[in-house]
């Protein structure tokens, strides 16, 4: 049986003879701490947790121990790394016999500065500064190509619903043509995504977790489902 082109990164895990200080960041958040071994999904991974749980963190060390800037972009953006975790020098990933044709680092919190340098380069016309948050973000999504490896880090935050639900239609796209995405996400509608892994962080480490058990799905269902109650419980006076 002839071996798989995905996933482009097979396993994720703390190097052995890495040199860990448990008593500074990164090694004091409990999932990357105890992140035991990773083994991505062939097509999608989902990073799920609470604010603060570690996901960009792994996910930021992951892009930069692949080659990606730490602000996000592809390896084209030549940028200083910026406020980086040592957490991608203590890495060991183990990668396909394939390199990924195409690499890209979505980073929904500095994507603001990617353009501003690629309009510096003057490497792409119109500039995405002309374009909506959203607009520019579905751009850079829909510009994505076949054989690509995709680090996301919450997409859905400028996204509207019906955008999401464009975003996912156009992951599934990719996914068929050889990409393998992991994506960091609070969004109830892209972790509804069938062909996936998802990986929960929280104080004991990461661990899988199906959709429907996520506190994703069962607080936005819950809401919709009740916002009237809810809401008179969450705004009653005391
Ligand atoms: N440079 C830094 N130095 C010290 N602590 C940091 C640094 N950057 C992040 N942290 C802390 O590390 C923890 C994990 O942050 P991270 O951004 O990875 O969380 P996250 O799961 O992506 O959260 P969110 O869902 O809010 O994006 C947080 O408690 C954060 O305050």
């Amino acid at each position: 049986m002839a071996l798989s082109v995905k996933p482009y990164i097979r396993e994720i895990s703390i190097a052995d003879e890495a040199e860990i200080d448990f008593d500074s960041y990164p090694f004091t958040i409990p999932a990357v701490r105890d992140m035991g071994v990773i083994e991505p999904h062939a097509d999608v991974t989902f990073f799920v947790g609470e604010n603060g749980a570690g996901k960009s963190t792994l996910l930021e060390a992951i892009a930069v121990a692949m080659g990606l800037p730490s602000e996000g972009g592809s390896r084209n953006v030549h940028r200083a790394q910026q406020d980086v975790s040592s957490l991608h020098g203590c890495l060991k990933l183990v990668k396909s016999f394939r390199k990924p044709a195409w690499s890209y680092f979505l980073r929904a919190e500095s994507l603001f500065n990617v353009f501003s340098y690629i309009d510096e380069v003057g490497s792409l016309k119109p500039s995405k500064h002309t374009r909506s948050h959203g607009e520019a973000f579905m751009d850079v999504i829909l510009e994505f190509s076949a054989g690509g490896l995709y680090l996301l880090d919450e997409p859905e935050a400028a996204l509207s619903p019906n955008r999401q639900l464009a975003a996912l239609s156009a992951i599934d796209q990719l996914v068929k043509q050889d990409c393998q995405f992991i994506i960091a996400t609070h969004s109830p509608i892209l972790l509804s995504y069938p062909n996936a892994k998802i990986l929960q962080f929280d104080g004991s480490g990461i661990t899988e977790v199906a959709f429907e058990d996520t506190e994703h799905f069962a607080v936005t269902r819950d809401f919709l489902n009740h916002y009237p109650q809810r809401l008179k419980q969450l705004l009653a006076d005391d």
